[in-house]
């Protein structure tokens, strides 16, 4: 945040471009806002329900000694989404790198569970 920079001002609860229109003062970019904050949301709960998910599946991983990672689920999982991301014009790499991130704190979570059983 560039705080205290040349160009920006700070006010109790914002930091904004001195220079930047204020956003209740553009109803076109609070129009599209809205629509980002509502995507948001559902991605939190989307995510929220996978993790949920995941969680039982740590579980029944740690209780039946499974691994916690399944390379082999992965790369199926990886390629279906990277069709899936090309046939709805977003960027592959993006869409496996986000896969990934989110795969690699299950397995942590995974991880965990099993080193507490
Ligand atoms: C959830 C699982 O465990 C791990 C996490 C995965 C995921 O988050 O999609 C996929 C494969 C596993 O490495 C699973 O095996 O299905």
């Amino acid at each position: 945040m560039p705080s205290g920079a040349p160009g920006w001002q700070t006010g109790p609860m914002t930091t904004q471009r001195a220079d930047a229109p204020k956003r209740t003062e553009d109803p076109v970019l609070a129009g599209y806002r809205q629509s980002i904050d509502n995507i948001d949301a559902a991605l939190v709960f989307m995510l929220a329900e996978r993790f949920k998910i995941t969680q039982k599946v740590g579980e029944y991983k740690a209780q039946a000694e499974l691994p916690p990672a399944d390379p082999g689920r992965e790369e199926r999982q990886v390629a279906r989404l990277r069709a899936l991301a090309q046939s709805a014009d977003l960027d592959p790499e993006f869409s496996e790198k986000f896969l990934r991130f989110i795969i690699d704190e299950v397995i942590h979570h995974h991880e965990r569970i099993r080193d507490e059983v």
